[in-house]
């Protein structure tokens, strides 16, 4: 058992000073070197290039004592990690593992963006005579608001009852999503129209020029007559005026962007890269292939193509998709339609519902048709109003703010900020530091249900059996969070839980330091702290661990080793795109495993079922429970990315729900770019045969392909990269990789509170700077698992390896801490 090489260490004093290394004096970097490497790589280790001559048998001799550094230290490490290229460890004072600076290459130039960002798609354009179709579009939302009153909420404790917990709403965003669907109602009602009368409206003009020539010239423009350009009855929100020298985030990211306040803010739309690929190019569902025969079903796409079956990643641990989770839980919260007092459409029972969208399941599926279920619940994605009322493609309603910056933690509205504050001492409410309980105000319908669940009702699986887990306690009715996402599975929860507590943990060291601040400025510079922790273990171990090291160093994406970014650029849309929150960003569901590791500290391996814990977080009271799969997160291989995904989630999710099916019918519901149209777009390359494809998958995986669909231009995006093969040194395929990538890319360069950036208002100081860049995942997990979680691997998401990532004691030199005493 690799997991306690570490324990016998001595334990010295906690490493928190400058880095050990006394002679190593980083270069300035000017602002030539960080904008030429794009992402600002700067090169510290070239000195030491020559540091560690050969010994005389030929081995490598150790490296001097002083050329040691954390492994944190080094930008992008996992990445190297990950890809197989040991790290060149030495050996600090107090016996515990680093570094070699002098052993270790340096990383290769940035040369660019993983896509150029682009100006927002162009809108659509409106007919004369648009604002005649606004009393019919009424019409049709009345009509579909008095069919919901009929419809009761009857969808039984099955498993898709339990999936709809993920899309707990409030009365706010359904209001929004309504009123959005009656603007791309017009739009839909005029277009139709116009398309009609098309020729009615096409008028052809000759005018004659003067060519630069001096010759004339006869120009014929054709033109369809385009009417309003902001859709008729369409409220335009005024947008806020901002105070520019806040040095804190708002709570829902307003004011980020000062040329556009509103942008990535909570209750907005999702980004789209690609054109829509609405059947009526503003918000009909796809269903339709090229050649007009209806697109096999979601469900039929996920059983032939897409494996069960165990197969995990040697190197990375499941902590890398717990972590992939948090940030998605951060990054975008799409909603779905639900009924009045937030109940879940049927959409099984109910499809006469305009905004349901399930999926058929067929007579000979393999595992429902032993319970012979033919379909599979779905409910639309709300989408956002437009925020100039322009006539353009749907997006989806997101209730996080769009920027990397803890609001699945701290909530991403104000009113939510507010009831996950202590309002004591900067701390966020606690249940004895455990998620917060819920209280009386969040009581809903869907929460007696589940009380009720838990209460002894046992809920039914798709196979009519009674399901396990849920035990009879009826705490996770209790549990709340702005985010109710957080309780998702046992891992997430825990991860959730981990960072409240460093946020307390910040919050209470602060005060000491500080007894003359109040609470608002106590809980605004904690955030800050742990929002630019959370930014740079996201770039320096998530990123290169997900997309690779020379990948992330080429594209800008590893963070700097010294110094600020100049990169912020106020034109950059932060928001993620639809591409990336409904098709790439999935990817990591083929990471997950079935079974959670649970270790104890004598390495003790036990397993928690994934189904057990879904919207169940009591197993985490029990403290032995917590450090235990805190412990087995990081020691458990996680799933590889690709084709093939654990029954857990791949048609047993709560007992029945097939995750990549529903994915495939979100980007349907959503109008997601296809496959081809993102391989087009991230690598020039046009798949207009089945042969084609090949250049991106095997040729087994061409073959399914082309039984799978009719027409290779068909293809669903998320099918399409789960089965590409890796591209070099990534966890993944060239096409999610670009698409993921310029995300990060977005999501750094566009948030003026990026915690390296130069010259803005939140810009720390240099030494707090330098502080920050010793965060850790390993120093996070130490610093808050609690009970005798005393030990950990430096590269908390690579899994624990004697030689190359061994466990250390969480007080060793190898594990810097952040010292909060410049703050
Ligand atoms: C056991 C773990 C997980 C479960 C059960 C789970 C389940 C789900 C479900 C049910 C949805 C909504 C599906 C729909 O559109 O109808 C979803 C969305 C999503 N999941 Fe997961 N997920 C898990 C872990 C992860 C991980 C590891 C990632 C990592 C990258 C991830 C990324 C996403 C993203 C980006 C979305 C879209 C969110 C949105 O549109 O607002 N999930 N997940
Ligand atoms: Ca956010």
């Amino acid at each position: 058992m690799l997991l306690l090489a570490g324990h016998g260490l001595a334990e010295t004093s906690v490493f928190s000073g400058p880095r050990p290394s006394a002679r190593f004096i980083p270069p300035p970097p000017t602002l030539q070197d960080v904008s030429s490497a794009s992402g600002g790589i700067i090169d510290v280790f070239v000195e030491d290039r020559e540091a560690a001559p050969p010994s005389a048998d030929g081995e490598t001799a150790p490296p001097p004592a002083d050329d040691c550094m954390p492994f944190a230290s080094v930008p992008g490490l996992v990445g190297r990690m990950m890809a197989g290229q040991a790290p060149a460890t030495c050996s600090f004072a107090d016996g515990s593992v680093g570094v070699s600076a002098g052993r270790t290459p340096s990383p290769p130039a940035a040369t660019g963006p993983p896509l150029e960002p682009r100006a927002p798609l162009a809108p659509l354009s409106l007919p004369v005579g648009a604002d005649k179709h606004l009393a019919s579009a009424v019409r049709q939302l009345d009509a579909m608001v008095r069919l919901e009153r009929r419809l009761s909420d009857q969808l039984p404790l099955t498993p898709e009852r339990l999936n709809t917990l993920h899309f707990r709403s409030d009365a706010a965003s359904q209001h929004q999503g309504r009123r959005a669907l009656r603007d791309l109602m017009v739009v839909q009602l005029a277009s139709n129209s116009s398309t009609r009368a098309a020729s009615a409206t096409t008028t052809t003009t000759t005018t004659q020029s003067r060519s630069g020539n001096g010759r004339t010239m006869r120009v014929t423009v054709r033109k369809t007559m385009v009417g309003e350009k902001r859709v008729p009855g369409c409220e335009i929100e005024p947008e806020i005026s901002c105070d520019r020298s806040n040095k804190y985030r708002t709570a829902d990211g307003s004011c980020n962007n000062l040329k556009t306040p509103s942008l990535g803010r909570s209750g907005t739309g999702l980004h789209r890269l690609l054109n829509s690929t609405f059947s009526d190019g503003i918000f009909g569902p796809r269903l339709l292939g090229s050649g007009g025969s209806p697109l096999p079903s979601a469900r039929r796409l996920s059983t032939s193509l897409l494996s069960t079956n165990a197969n995990a990643d040697g190197r990375v641990a499941v902590s890398l998709p717990v972590f992939a989770e948090f940030l998605s839980h951060d990054l975008q919260q799409t909603g779905v339609f639900r009924l009045e007092g937030d109940r879940p459409l049927d959409c099984c029972a109910a499809d006469n519902h305009p905004q349901c969208l399930p999926i058929s399941v067929s007579g000979d599926d393999p595992v429902f048709s032993a319970a012979g279920r033919r379909c599979m619940s779905m409910t639309r994605s709300l989408p956002a109003a437009e925020r100039q009322c322009l006539p353009r493609p749907a997006a989806p309603l997101s209730r996080q703010t769009a920027f990397l910056d803890g609001s699945g933690l701290y909530g991403a509205t104000a009113a939510d900020t507010r009831r996950l504050r202590e309002l004591r001492g900067g701390r966020l409410r606690s249940n004895d530091g455990l998620l917060p309980t819920r209280d009386a105000r969040d009581a809903t319908a869907e929460n007696t249900i589940l009380s009720a669940v838990t209460s002894g009702r046992r809920r039914r699986d798709a196979f009519g059996r009674p399901s396990i887990g849920f035990p009879g306690n009826g705490l996770f009715a209790r549990h709340p969070f702005s985010n109710h996402r957080a309780n998702e599975q046992l891992h997430g929860a825990l991860l959730h839980t981990v960072w409240l507590r460093e946020h307390n943990r910040v919050a209470d060291e602060l005060a000491r330091n500080h007894p003359d601040w109040d609470d608002e400025r106590l809980f605004q510079e904690a955030r800050r702290v742990v929002v630019a922790q959370l930014q740079h273990i996201t770039y320096n171990e998530f990123v290169p661990g997900t997309l690779g090291y020379e990948y992330a160093a080429t594209r800008g994406l590893l963070p700097l080793s010294v110094g600020f970014s100049p990169l912020y650029n106020a034109s950059v849309d932060p928001r993620p795109a639809v591409e990336f929150s409904t098709a790439a960003f999935r990817a990591g569901h083929s990471k997950l495993q079935g079974m959670l590791r649970l270790v104890s500290r004598s390495g003790q391996v036990d397993n928690s079922k994934l189904t057990d814990g879904a919207f169940n977080p009591a197993p985490l009271v029990d403290g032995g429970f917590f450090v235990r799969l805190a412990r087995g997160m990081i020691d458990q291989p996680a799933e590889s990315t690709d084709a093939n995904f654990a029954a857990a989630v791949h048609g047993e999710m709560l007992g029945g729900v097939d995750l990549p099916a529903l994915t495939i019918q979100r980007g349907r519901d959503q109008g997601l770019a296809t496959y081809p149209a993102a391989v087009q777009h991230c690598h020039g390359n046009t798949l207009a045969s089945w042969n084609d494809y090949s250049a991106f998958m095997d040729a087994e995986a061409v073959e399914a392909l082309r039984a799978a669909y009719a027409d290779p231009s068909d293809v669903d995006l998320y099918i399409g990269g789960m089965m590409e093969r890796h591209a070099e040194g990534a966890d993944l395929g060239p096409t999610f990789q670009c698409l993921v990538g310029d995300m990060f890319y977005r999501l750094r360069v566009g948030d003026r509170f990026f915690y390296d950036n130069a010259d803005q208002a939140g810009t720390f100081d240099d030494a707090q700077l330098n502080e920050l860049r010793k965060a850790s995942m390993a120093r996070i997990l130490c610093d808050n698992v609690g009970g005798d979680f005393d030990g950990v691997q430096p590269m908390a998401m690579l899994r624990p390896d004697e030689r190359e990532n061994p466990i250390v004691s969480c007080s060793s030199q190898a594990l810097p801490r952040v010292n909060l005493g410049v703050f």
